[in-house]
This record gives C-alpha cells, sequence and structure tokens, in this order.
C-alpha cells in the first residue's frame, strides 16, 4: 500500500515546474523516481522520500529568487526589447507602458524584470526567455526604472545591442521624492519625516544626496553616464506631468520616436474625477475602463513649504544641465 497515493503525482507536478525554472531537471528526476514510490520495499522509502523533501526545498529556494519570481512565457521565442523605458522610478513608467500596451505594434512583458541591475548574471538567453513572442512588425519592451541609476546597466544595454532606443519619464525631482517617499511609507509606516530623510544628520543645512529618494532626481548626473554608451538620439524624454495633463499628446510623441502609427490617441482616454489621473477607455478585450492600481497616484502628505524651497534651489542647477543636455525645457520651478 502507498504511504501518500496521490504524492508521486504531486512530486511529478512540481518536477516539471522546477525544470521550466532551469532549476532542477534534478526535480523531474524526482517525480520520475517517485513516479516508483509506491512500489518500493519499506526499508527503501525514506532515502526516496528523504531525497524529495530535498529536492522540494530546493525548488522552494528557486523559486523565491527574485530573479526565477518572473512569469515567463511558456515556449517563448521573443526577441530582445527594441525599446527599454529605463526610467524614473515614480515618473509615470506604469502609466507609459500600459497606455503603450494599447497599441497593436507592442508586446512589453508585464512585470519589471530588472535584469541589467539585478538579474545579470542570469543571461542574456535568461532575459530574452522573458520575452513574449512577437508578429512580424511589432515590437518589444520592457520597462524596470531603476536602469536608469544603475552605473552598469548602459554598458550592458549598449552590449545587448546599441540600437535599442530608451525611453525616461522624468517629473520635478521634487514631487518624485516626495512620491517616492511616499512607496515607501505605505511598507514602512515608522519611517522618519521626509524632512529628517531629506537633510543631513551632521549638517542640517545640506540635502542629504546618499538618500536615494533624493540622489534619483539628479538626472542630469545618471544622463552623463548613459551618454557615455547611447548618442542623445537613442533618447526620448516624456514629461511625466504630461503624461497626466496630456496623455494623448505625450503618446504622440512616443510612439513616433518608436516609429510606430499614431494609434493610441485621445480617443483611447478620459480623466477619472475620482482618481484624479487619465485611464484607459475600456482597453481591448474589456468590457471595464482602467485606471491604473491604488499604488499609482497615492495621496502624498504635506511637506513643509521651507523644506520644498530649500529642495527646489538645491535641485535648480541639476534640473538646467538637464535642460541644456537634453534639449528640452521641462519647466520645474
Ligand atoms: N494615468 C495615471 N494613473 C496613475 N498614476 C499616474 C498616471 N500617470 C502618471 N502617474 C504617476 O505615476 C506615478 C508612479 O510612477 P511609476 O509608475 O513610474 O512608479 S514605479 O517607479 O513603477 O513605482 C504616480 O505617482 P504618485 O502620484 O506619487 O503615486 C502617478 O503620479
Amino acid at each position: 500500500m502507498r504511504l501518500f497515493p496521490f504524492f508521486d503525482r504531486i512530486i511529478v507536478i512540481f518536477g516539471v515546474i522546477s525544470a521550466r525554472r532551469g532549476a532542477a531537471w534534478a526535480g523531474a528526476g524526482g517525480g520520475v523516481a517517485a513516479l516508483n514510490f509506491g512500489h518500493l520495499k519499506a526499508q527503501s522509502r525514506l532515502p526516496v522520500f528523504l531525497t524529495m523533501i530535498l529536492l522540494f526545498t530546493y525548488l522552494c529556494y528557486c523559486l523565491s529568487s527574485r530573479c526565477d519570481a518572473l512569469p515567463r512565457p511558456v515556449f517563448s521565442i521573443g526577441k530582445f526589447p527594441q525599446a527599454i523605458i529605463i526610467g524614473v522610478k515614480k515618473g509615470g513608467t506604469r502609466a507609459l507602458l500600459e497606455f503603450l500596451r494599447v497599441h497593436p505594434d507592442v508586446r512589453a512583458v508585464g512585470a519589471e524584470p530588472h535584469f541589467f541591475d539585478r538579474c545579470y548574471d542570469k543571461g542574456l538567453g535568461w532575459y530574452r526567455s522573458l520575452m513574449p513572442r512577437t508578429l512580424e512588425g511589432q515590437i518589444t519592451m520592457e520597462k524596470t526604472p531603476s536602469y536608469f541609476i544603475t552605473k552598469e546597466a548602459p554598458r550592458r544595454v549598449h552590449a545587448m545591442s546599441r540600437h535599442t532606443k530608451l525611453i525616461v519619464v522624468v517629473r520635478d525631482p521634487v514631487t518624485r521624492a516626495i512620491s517616492d517617499y511616499t512607496q515607501t511609507l505605505s511598507k514602512s509606516p515608522g519611517l522618519p519625516s521626509f524632512q529628517n530623510l531629506a537633510f543631513r544628520n551632521d549638517s542640517a543645512a545640506l540635502i542629504d544626496t546618499s538618500w536615494s529618494a533624493v540622489r534619483i532626481g539628479i538626472y542630469a548626473k545618471h544622463l552623463e553616464n548613459w551618454l557615455r554608451y547611447f548618442p542623445l538620439s537613442r533618447f526620448l524624454f516624456v514629461s511625466g506631468e504630461r503624461l497626466v495633463t496630456d496623455p494623448a499628446g505625450e503618446m504622440g510623441r512616443v510612439q513616433d520616436f518608436l516609429g510606430l502609427k499614431r494609434v493610441v490617441t485621445d480617443k483611447h482616454f478620459y480623466f477619472n474625477q475620482t482618481k484624479g489621473f487619465p485611464c484607459l477607455k475600456k482597453p481591448e478585450g474589456s468590457s471595464q475602463p482602467r485606471c491604473l492600481g491604488k499604488s499609482k497616484g497615492r495621496p502624498h502628505p504635506q511637506i513643509p513649504t521651507e523644506v520644498l524651497l530649500r529642495l527646489r534651489d538645491f535641485y535648480r542647477p541639476f534640473n538646467l544641465k538637464f535642460y541644456q543636455m537634453t534639449g528640452q525645457d521641462f519647466g520645474w520651478s
């Protein structure tokens, strides 16, 4: 009689899943071994059982790695992305990607792959396996906002393809910093106040540039790093503010840059008064209009005016430099 009648089949399923994750052909092997579990002599069952526990633990370990946790299309033979939204965090990158996905000639990875920052050691084959299949004429995209501030990312993206188009959604760095802080606060409610983090402990007169919420907003510095590998013509800078006030206008620029027909137009958007943001009118295949989730468009905490003024003074020279570098004035005061 079998100890656990369906255990063998469960192990086979785990074996197949783990093999797909590239983690354990051994998992599949364990599954096959388990097929015989019920037919083994009583004294042989314990070692087989222990082996299966070990394989199962290994599988759980593999699945818990952030890089392995990404959903991968089954049997994908997708292409490397021709265009990547590389930044900036809290700039409006999700809104841009979701608006672009309305376009029939755009296929994009839903989750952030984080390949060029966290998962680079997985190799280009792994990265490619995340990409959706495309038809002739469709372009592949992904978005990972942390690429913009990752020192190694420009070299790595260039090594994949020097023709990659790079999109950066930028937003007033002061509002961006508050948005970033709001996100962290939502996960750690005991976080010190914004002003406590924004100024240095040793000298409250100085802005703490080691705080990532501040550092990310020094766009000119991060862009310099990218311009060592890519010419300016390879970039499109999208205004995070205009993406909210005039999504169709900004989408027109993006589609032109990507060499796409202007399919996503003002017909696709409506302004949702409750959310306070533009949303998509009934995306294809859906019976409902669609706004972004609750984590997008969160109310921000009130920050003292004095703090805002000091931050604006801090960013002003960097913003001016960024306007010069990009040839675009984003109008941040
Ligand atoms: N249409 C629409 N709906 C909702 N939110 C919108 C939209 N367009 C832009 N935004 C702004 O996007 C901000 C979040 O930016 P990201 O998507 O880049 O954030 S993240 O880096 O991926 O976490 C988010 O920041 P917060 O307002 O601070 O939540 C929004 O201001």
